[in-house]
């Protein structure tokens, strides 16, 4: 069984559709599943079952034909868009010859939906809890956190591993291919070549980000042939960037749920329509932001390096930051600031509600608060969510003193891994 995070797009929202910039993503504790189970078919047919048990009506049978690897019929008539073009990318890329009879059942943790018209279940072994809803998948509301990328990762994982003998996640050749294959399908299921920054961070974990040109996905997707695919996984420089890059100790991020929500390609298309009208101005704000957002990764990346090289220093200075002392953390504090003021311009003269006035008032009080480093609007911003970097030993008041406030505090924190080999025993009970 292999799993991929979710994902925290902290700082490079849009700047990311740009080569030019890098983004920085945080992966998350809550993640998606794939156990594969696999036989000796027989005739001339793959077979691949998909079951995601957590949703009505979820499961997707696909015949394959030999001689048409890429072109998966579902023969219930059943759609799921991710699931049929990972398979096709998977199989077009493997060309196999053999028969095979597989099935990949699919769990994923409580945070990636609401849990509206949702049942929990407990594993035999009481270590796992799974909603499970009275919906189909396509009507489930989600939370932002990277269904589909989470999805397409580990379905990519677990259909490599039942072609292959010796399958390790923790080689690097093997999570490279995963990633450029789970980009490959997503882009195609999207029907859009995006920034690929939640497929990254599926399956490398907590990242500093930068895009690969969508014209080397797009060239593949336009011939459709094993080789051209062969070549784009396996030999060619992608040139991106997934350096990892993680919390320091004893800073949480926290996850905020707001009610609302937002359109996500509605914001996009009125930053990007901003960008043509107003070259210059934009051009300037997007240097600012980018400088911010390069600065918070710096100064992370600092207090890692100070909490190793001088431990007593950083515990003293992590105590003062409990009681309301942020000096220890000043750049933190600054760039995120700074992310701010950028993002509000960007609101303000683009139009697109990126941190809406409502959000605005709730991260301030937030910032105020002992412990709180700062807060953002993730990813598009809007009114989806906010996210904080907090002392751990400042949560529960932080919790307590925001609990009259729209927003909801989600169950997860940082985990810095991404895709990986999963014990199944948790599972017991649900397979
Ligand atoms: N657990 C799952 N089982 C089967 N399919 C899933 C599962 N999770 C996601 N999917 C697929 O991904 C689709 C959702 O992808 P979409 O791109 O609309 O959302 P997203 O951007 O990933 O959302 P979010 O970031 O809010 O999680 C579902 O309709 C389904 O096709
Ligand atoms: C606006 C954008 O940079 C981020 C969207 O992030 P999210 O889907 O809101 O997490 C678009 C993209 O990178 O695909």
């Amino acid at each position: 069984m292999f799993s991929a995070p979710g994902k925290a797009f902290v700082a490079g929202g849009y700047l990311v559709l740009d080569p030019k910039y890098k983004a920085f993503v945080i992966a998350l504790s809550s993640r998606m599943y794939a156990h594969a189970h696999v036989e000796n078919g027989t005739g001339e047919h793959i077979e691949v079952r998909v079951k995601s048990p957590q949703f009505a009506e979820g499961e997707w049978c696909y015949k394959i034909d030999l001689s048409r690897p890429d072109r998966a019929e579902e023969i219930h008539g059943r759609g799921n868009p991710f699931v049929k073009s990972t398979i096709d990318v998977v199989l077009l890329y493997l060309a196999p010859k053999q028969t095979k009879r597989i099935t990949v059942t699919i769990f994923s943790d409580p945070e990636y939906h609401s849990q509206k018209d949702s049942t929990p279940k407990t594993s035999k072994n009481g270590l796992k809890t799974l909603y499970f809803h009275s919906q189909p998948i396509h009507k489930v509301a989600k939370t932002g956190l990277g269904s589909s990328a989470g999805l397409v990762a580990c379905l990519t994982t677990a259909l490599l591993s039942c072609f292959s003998e010796n399958f390790d996640v923790k080689s690097e050749t093997t999570l490279n291919r995963i990633h450029n294959l789970a980009q490959v399908a997503h882009c195609h299921a999207q029907g859009k070549i995006g920034s690929g920054f939640d497929v990254a961070a599926a399956t490398f974990g907590s990242i500093v980000y930068r895009r690969f040109d969508p014209q080397l996905v797009n060239r593949v997707i336009e011939s459709w042939k094993n080789e051209d695919l062969v070549q784009l996984v396996d030999n060619t420089d992608w040139k991106i960037e997934h350096t990892k890059c993680c919390l320091p100790p004893g800073i949480k991020l926290l996850m905020g749920d707001i009610v609302g929500g937002s359109e996500t390609p509605k914001l996009v298309s009125k930053v990007l329509e901003w960008r043509k009208k107003e070259p210059e101005r934009s051009l300037e704000t997007w240097t600012h932001l980018n400088s911010s957002n390069m600065r918070l990764v710096e100064s992370l990346e600092k207090l890692q390096d100070l909490s190793k090289s001088q431990p007593e220093t950083y515990k003293l200075s992590l105590r003062s930051l409990v009681e309301g002392n942020k000096s220890g953390f000043s750049d933190v504090v600054s760039s995120i600031q700074g992310i701010r003021r950028y993002l509000k311009i960007m609101t303000l003269e683009s139009g697109a509600e990126i941190e809406p006035d409502q959000q605005t008032e709730l991260l301030d009080y937030c910032m105020s608060l002992n412990g709180v480093l700062g807060g953002v609007v993730p990813g598009a911003g809007g009114y989806d969510a906010v996210c904080l970097l907090v002392a751990e030993e400042a949560i529960r008041d932080v919790v307590e003193r925001t609990k009259d406030l729209s927003v909801t505090w989600l169950n997860l924190h940082e985990q810095e891994t991404g895709i990986r080999e999963e014990d199944v025993s948790s599972f017991i009970g649900f397979l």
